[in-house]
């Protein structure tokens, strides 16, 4: 197969940042994506109704036509259900995010403990509004590399005991437990899946040198757990779907004694995922991954419209400029067996 022609996709995991920023990541996405859920984790972080609607504003402005924003509510302790049904009932809100406090980028608002949200739970499961989740625990007792495995037994079976009804997207996996705990939940339990977390397991951390730019949250894992997502996105099951979770942070801020977590994949991610598709013989399955599976879960219209890609290698470059600085793209210098046509 030369060309691969699919539905146009969606971005079901999305961080586009505010302000120069924003002008010069959105577009990006923009080309790719028809669609995406827009992660609220600014500072401050959207928490209001009127917040999100202007900030889907600026959204919009930065991207240009053909690209809709779907806005999230960033859960704090003292979440409002009234409010979360108003944003929801006048189609502001399409879910809500679930940052465990402190657990990842701008999360030190978060929720502090998964019961005193209890009550907004409750409420977006009656009104049938998804909880996007950031699945680690923050006990520093635990390690780093099994704080999502942790999260699985100790937060999400809980809330999936108490809240039956209630459809939860678990974001950016990247263990062979939460590709399992996933694949054998019922229908209301679905996962997003990165480029970086199908490319990487943790030796990409140490190649050579410490390497700020393969350090995103959750951190990449061990090569098994590598393989099992990587069979869980291609395996055709309506539970898993494309959420890239690109994170732009400025060159500095990443090459730093305290480098930030995130990797901005944005501008190849089509093309980085097709290649893992064409790698497991699954290309067949790709419009499923990238196009239909999360629209069904979401309970949204698949899109109109197809793109286009070619079996045609292409150069990542080294950086790219933006917001008065570099931002370095997930793959840098590599070259892409796959081009957007
Ligand atoms: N994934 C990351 O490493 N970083 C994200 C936050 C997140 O999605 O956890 C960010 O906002 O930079
Ligand atoms: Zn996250
Ligand atoms: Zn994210």
């Amino acid at each position: 197969m030369q060309t691969l022609t699919i539905r146009r996709p969606d971005d079901w995991h999305l961080h586009l940042r505010d302000g120069a920023m924003l002008e010069a990541v959105a577009p990006w996405s923009a080309r790719q994506f028809a669609r995406a859920i827009i992660m609220p984790n600014l500072v401050p972080p959207v928490t209001s109704v009127a917040a999100a609607s202007a900030y889907r504003e600026r959204i919009r402005a930065a991207a240009g036509p053909g690209f809709t924003p779907l806005m999230t509510c960033y859960l704090t302790d003292d979440a409002d259900p009234d409010a979360l049904e108003r944003g929801h009932r006048e189609g502001v809100w399409v879910a809500a995010k679930l940052y465990p406090a402190g657990a990842t980028t701008n999360s030190h608002s978060g929720v502090t403990d998964i019961r005193r949200i209890a009550p907004a739970l409750e409420r977006m499961q009656a009104i049938g509004m998804v909880l996007c989740v950031h699945g680690e625990v923050t006990d520093p007792e635990i390690d780093i590399f099994d704080r999502e495995a942790v999260f699985l037994g100790r937060v999400l079976a809980p809330v999936m005991r108490d809240f039956p009804d209630l459809k939860i997207v678990l974001e950016h996996i990247t263990t062979a437990d939460s590709a399992e705990f996933v694949r054998d939940a019922g229908p209301n339990l679905a996962a997003t899946i990165t480029p970086q977390h199908l490319h990487l397991n943790r030796n990409a951390l140490f190649a050579g040198g410490l390497r700020p730019h393969a350090y995103c949250l959750p951190v990449v894992k061990r090569e098994r757990h590598r393989l099992a997502v990587r069979a869980a996105a291609v395996s055709g099951s309506p539970k898993f779907f494309l959420g890239t979770d690109s994170a732009p942070h400025l060159r500095e801020a990443k090459e730093s004694g305290c480098g930030c977590a995130g990797i901005w994949n944005a501008p190849h991610a089509l093309e980085s995922y097709a290649t893992v598709f064409d790698e497991e013989g699954a290309l067949d399955r790709f419009e499923g991954f990238a196009s239909e599976h999360g629209p069904r879960f979401y309970g949204l219209p698949l899109n109109e419209g197809t793109i286009s890609l070619e079996r045609k290698p292409q150069k990542v470059p080294g950086e790219i400029a933006a917001a008065g600085s570099m931002l370095v793209p997930f793959h840098a210098g590599e070259e892409l067996g796959w081009t957007l046509a």
